[in-house]
C-alpha cells in the first residue's frame, strides 16, 4: 500500500448504468488485485451519497455516511492519488427532487429542496443542495488537465467493425441557430492579472440609483490568472427564440441544446426562456395559477405536467399551446417527452453528436425521423457544430473504416474557464452596472446590464495554462498534427494566445492557432484523409469534442481513454468520456439486459495499474499489461455488450474480461507467484463458460428489481448483476 491511510486504488461509487456495471466488475477487480496485495477502496460520489453526506444531523447513526467527495477533493491534491472515476449524475432540479423523494421513502429524514427559499432556514437548505446539484463532482476532482484519446486497439477495432452511420444529404435542412449578438461571446472582456492587481477582488452591482450590492466578495486572483467577464442579454435571447420559432420550415423539428448540468446557473435559466416562449399562450392565460402551484419554467414542461395533473382545463390548454407551436425534437416520442420537458435530458455534448451521427436527424412527436433546427444560443462554441454539419452536407457521412483518430488535450485544471464559473454567475435583478473591483481599486471589467441578463465571470490560472500547453506540445510530438483552438478575435482566447505563442517559440515547435470553426474544418479534413489530429482546446471544447469525435469514430465516447494528470503528481483515470446512460438502466429494469459497455472502465483500470507500477509496484505492472491484453481480446472476440435481450451484455462482457485477464496473468513469466495463482482461476473460468453464460442469460427478458433508482438496494443489485453462482464461486 502507498501509505497506511491511502488505498492503492480508489474506485468511485456513482449512479445509474456505470454503478450497475460496478456491481459486477468491482468484485472481480478486488478479488484479482487482492492476490497481489493491491488494495482497492471505494468512495461514494453518487447523487444519493452526496445528499446523505450533506445532512448528517437529519440522519440516525446507522444512516450517516462520510463526505467522500470532500475527502477525494483533498486526495487529488496529493501525489498519492490514484483514482478511477466513473461518470456520475450531474443533477438537474427534477433529478435532485426525485432522488430526495426516493431517499425519504427509504426512511431518510432529509429536507425537501425548497423551490422558492423565503426563510433563512429554507435559504440555508437550498444553498446546501445547490452545492451538490449540477456538475458538483468533476470540477472538484479535476485538479489536472485532460488527455482523452482512443487506445490504438480500440480505434483499430472500430475501423474493422464500423458502427452504423446515418446518410447525410446536401439538401438536409438541419442547421444550427445562434443569437445575432449580445451573447456571452459578443460581450466578453478579458484581462490577465498583473503583479499590482494580484490579491483580493469583489463583484458588485451598481443599480441605476447608485445603490451598490456586493454580488460576490472574497475572490482572490493570483498573478497571471486570466479573468473574463461577460453577459447574455435576456431580451435579445427571447427575441432570438421567438424569431427562430416563427421561421420554422414545415417538416423540420425545433430543438435547443444546452449544458444545464455543468453550467448549472446560466443554462437552466436559458432553458427556462425557451420553455416560457414555447408556452407563451398558456402562461399568458394561466401564469399566476401555475406559479402558485410552484412551477418555474427553468424546471421544464415535465414539471408543469406533474403540477397540473388532473386539472382537465389546464391539461387541455397546455396541449393546445404546444400544438400551436412547431413540432419539437423528442427525447422519447412514445412517452411524449419533449426537448423542453427536463433541463438535463438534452445535454449538448451528447445530443449534438447524436444528431450529426444519425445524418442530421432527430425524432419528432410522431416517432419519425426529421431534419432538425438546433438552437445553441451563445456563439462561443456553436460554430463548431455548424461547421461540422456543413462539412457532412458537403462531403457525405464519415467513412469510419478509414477515418483518422481525433484526440484532445483540454485545459481543465482548477475549474478552468466557463466550467468553473457558477459561483460567479448571476441573473440580474434590475438594470445597472456590474463591475469586478480589485483590492487595489482597479475596476477590472464593467458591463451595463438589464434585468434578467445573465452575467458571469470565469478564470483560468497560470500554472494550469502552462501545464496544458506543455501537454499539448507532448501530444503533438507523439501524433504529428495538431492545432490550438483559439480565436484571436475573442477576448479570452486572445489572452491565452499571449501564453501559447511564447511557449511554442521556446519549445521550438510550430503548432497552428485557429479559431474554432477553422480548426473544426482542419480536423475534419485531415481526419477523413485518415490522419490523426490532436485538438488542443479550452475546457468547454474539451467536453464537446471528446464526445463529438468519438461518437463519429467509435460509435460512443464510452470507449475513450481519459487521463487526468493531476498537477500535484497523482493520477485520475476517468472511464470513457460520456455520462451515466439513464436509458440503459431503464432497459435493465424492464428486461434485465444491460447494454452499458465497460470498455472505458477496462482502459482506466489498465492505466491505474500502470500508474501504480510507475510508483514502484512491480505486481501492478503485471496487472496493467494483463488488463490491456484482456481488453484487446474482449474487442477482438466480439464480447462487447450489444443492444438486445439475449445478446452479449455488460455481465457477459465482464465474464470474458475476467477470463482473459486471468489467462494473461497465468501466461506471463514476470511474476511466477501470480502466474501460479491465476492458472487455476483461468482454467476454471474457461471450462465453465457454458454454465456461466447460461446462468447470466437465464434471467434476461424479465423485469429486474434493484430496490431503488438513485439509492439501490445492494443485495438486490448484486443479485441482478452477479447472477452466475458458478462465476461467483470462482471469483469469491
Ligand atoms: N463524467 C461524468 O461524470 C459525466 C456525467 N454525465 C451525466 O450523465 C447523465 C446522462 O447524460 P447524457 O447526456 O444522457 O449522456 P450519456 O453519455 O449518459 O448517454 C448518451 C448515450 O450514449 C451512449 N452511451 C453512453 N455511455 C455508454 C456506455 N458505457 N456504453 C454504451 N453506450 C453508452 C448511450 O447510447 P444508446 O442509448 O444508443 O446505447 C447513451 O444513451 C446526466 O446526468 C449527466 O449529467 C454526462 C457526461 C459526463
Ligand atoms: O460533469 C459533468 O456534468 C459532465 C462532464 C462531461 O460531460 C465531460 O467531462 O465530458
Ligand atoms: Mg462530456
Amino acid at each position: 500500500m502507498a501509505n497506511s491511510d491511502t488505498p492503492d486504488i480508489i474506485y468511485t461509487i456513482v449512479d445509474e448504468a456505470p454503478e450497475l456495471a460496478s456491481a459486477s466488475l468491482l468484485p472481480i477487480i478486488r478479488s484479482f488485485a487482492g492476490a497481489a496485495d493491491i488494495s482497492v477502496a471505494t468512495r461514494d460520489i453518487s447523487l444519493a451519497g452526496r445528499i446523505l453526506a450533506t445532512f448528517p444531523e437529519n440522519l440516525t447513526d446507522e444512516q450517516r455516511i462520510s463526505d467522500d467527495l470532500a475527502a477525494l477533493g483533498d486526495l487529488v491534491k496529493t501525489p498519492d492519488a490514484n483514482v478511477i472515476k466513473l461518470p456520475n449524475i450531474s443533477a438537474s432540479v427534477p433529478q435532485l427532487n426525485a432522488a430526495i423523494k426516493e431517499l425519504q421513502g427509504q426512511g431518510y429524514n432529509i429536507p425537501d429542496y425548497p423551490t422558492e427559499a423565503n426563510t433563512d432556514e429554507e435559504k440555508a437548505i437550498q444553498a446546501r443542495y445547490d452545492a451538490i446539484k449540477g456538475s458538483a463532482v468533476n470540477p472538484v476532482l479535476r485538479e489536472g488537465n485532460s488527455d482523452r484519446r482512443s487506445a490504438k486497439a480500440v480505434k483499430e477495432y472500430a475501423k474493422q467493425n464500423p458502427h452504423s452511420m446515418g446518410e447525410w444529404s446536401a439538401d438536409s435542412k438541419t442547421c444550427v441557430a445562434s443569437m445575432p449578438g449580445n451573447d456571452f461571446f459578443a460581450n466578453e472582456k478579458s484581462a490577465t492579472i498583473n503583479a499590482a492587481q494580484a490579491g483580493g477582488a469583489k463583484i458588485v452591482f451598481l443599480a441605476e440609483d447608485g445603490a451598490e450590492t456586493v454580488l460576490k466578495d472574497g475572490l482572490k486572483y493570483e498573478e497571471g490568472t486570466v479573468v473574463d467577464a461577460t453577459f447574455l442579454s435576456a431580451k435579445t435571447l427571447r427575441e432570438f427564440i421567438k424569431a427562430e420559432v416563427a421561421s420554422m420550415e414545415p417538416g423540420v423539428l425545433f430543438s435547443v441544446h444546452l449544458k444545464a448540468t455543468m453550467m448549472k446557473v446560466s443554462d437552466p435559466i436559458i432553458f427556462g426562456h425557451f420553455v416560457s416562449v414555447y408556452l407563451e399562450d398558456f402562461l399568458a392565460k394561466h401564469g399566476d395559477k401555475v406559479k402558485a402551484l410552484g412551477f418555474n419554467p427553468n424546471g421544464g414542461i415535465g414539471d408543469l405536467e406533474a403540477k397540473i395533473k388532473g386539472d382537465a382545463e389546464l391539461e387541455a390548454d397546455l396541449k393546445a399551446a404546444l400544438d400551436a407551436k412547431p413540432p419539437m425534437y423528442m427525447v422519447n416520442s412514445d412517452k411524449g417527452i419533449t426537448n423542453l420537458h427536463v433541463p438535463s435530458d438534452v445535454i449538448i455534448d451528447a445530443s449534438m453528436p447524436a444528431v450529426i451521427r444519425a445524418g442530421g436527424i432527430g425524432w419528432g412527436p410522431d416517432g419519425k425521423a426529421a431534419d432538425t433546427k438546433c438552437c445553441i444560443p451563445d456563439n462561443s462554441y456553436a460554430g463548431v457544430y455548424n461547421e461540422t454539419i456543413n462539412f457532412f452536407k458537403e462531403n457525405g457521412k464519415l467513412d469510419v473504416t478509414t477515418a483518422g483518430a481525433v484526440s484532445n488535450v483540454g485545459l481543465m485544471a482548477q475549474k478552468a474557464e466557463e466550467y468553473g464559473s457558477h459561483p460567479t454567475t448571476f441573473e440580474m435583478a434590475a438594470n445597472g452596472k456590474v463591475q469586478i473591483v480589485l483590492a487595489n481599486g482597479d475596476v477590472l471589467h464593467e458591463h451595463s446590464v438589464e434585468a434578467g441578463d445573465i452575467w458571469r465571470s470565469a478564470t483560468a490560472k497560470k500554472a494550469p495554462i502552462l501545464d496544458w500547453i506543455k501537454l499539448g506540445i507532448n501530444r503533438t510530438k507523439a501524433t504529428g498534427l495538431a492545432a490550438f483552438w483559439l480565436d484571436a478575435n475573442r477576448a479570452h482566447d486572445a489572452e491565452l494566445i499571449k501564453y501559447v505563442e511564447p511557449a511554442l517559440k521556446e519549445a521550438g515547435i510550430e503548432i497552428p492557432i485557429m479559431a474554432p470553426e477553422a480548426a473544426t474544418r482542419f480536423s475534419l479534413e485531415n481526419m477523413v484523409q485518415g490522419k490523426d489530429v490532436v485538438t488542443i482546446t479550452g475546457n468547454v471544447l474539451r467536453d464537446y469534442l471528446t464526445d463529438l469525435f468519438p461518437i463519429l469514430e467509435l460509435g460512443t465516447s464510452a470507449k475513450m481513454l481519459s487521463i487526468v494528470s493531476l498537477m500535484q503528481g497523482g493520477g485520475l483515470f476517468e472511464t470513457g468520456a460520456g455520462g451515466s446512460a439513464p436509458k440503459h438502466v431503464q432497459q435493465l429494469v424492464e428486461e434485465n439486459h444491460l447494454r452499458w459497455d465497460s470498455l472505458g472502465e477496462f482502459c482506466a483500470l489498465g492505466e491505474s495499474f500502470k500508474f501504480l507500477a510507475d510508483k514502484g509496484n512491480a505486481k501492478a505492472a503485471v496487472f496493467g499489461a494483463a488488463v490491456e491484453d484482456a481488453t484487446q481480446k474482449v474487442l477482438l472476440n466480439n464480447n462487447s455488450p450489444e443492444r438486445k435481450v439475449g445478446q452479449n451484455d455488460n455481465r457477459t462482457s465482464h465474464y470474458f474480461f475476467a477470463r482473459y485477464w486471468a489467462e494473461a496473468l497465468a501466461a506471463q513469466s514476470d511474476d511466477a507467484d501470480l502466474a501460479a495463482h491465476f492458472a487455476p482461476i483461468a482454467k476454471d473460468l474457461a471450462e465453465k463458460e457454458r454454465a456461466i453464460l447460461a446462468e447470466i442469460q437465464a434471467a434476461e427478458g424479465k423485469p429486474a428489481d434493484l430496490g431503488g433508482y438513485y439509492h439501490t438496494d445492494p443485495v438486490k443489485t448484486a443479485a441482478v448483476m452477479r447472477p452466475s453462482a458458478t462465476m461467483n464461486a470462482i471469483i469469491g
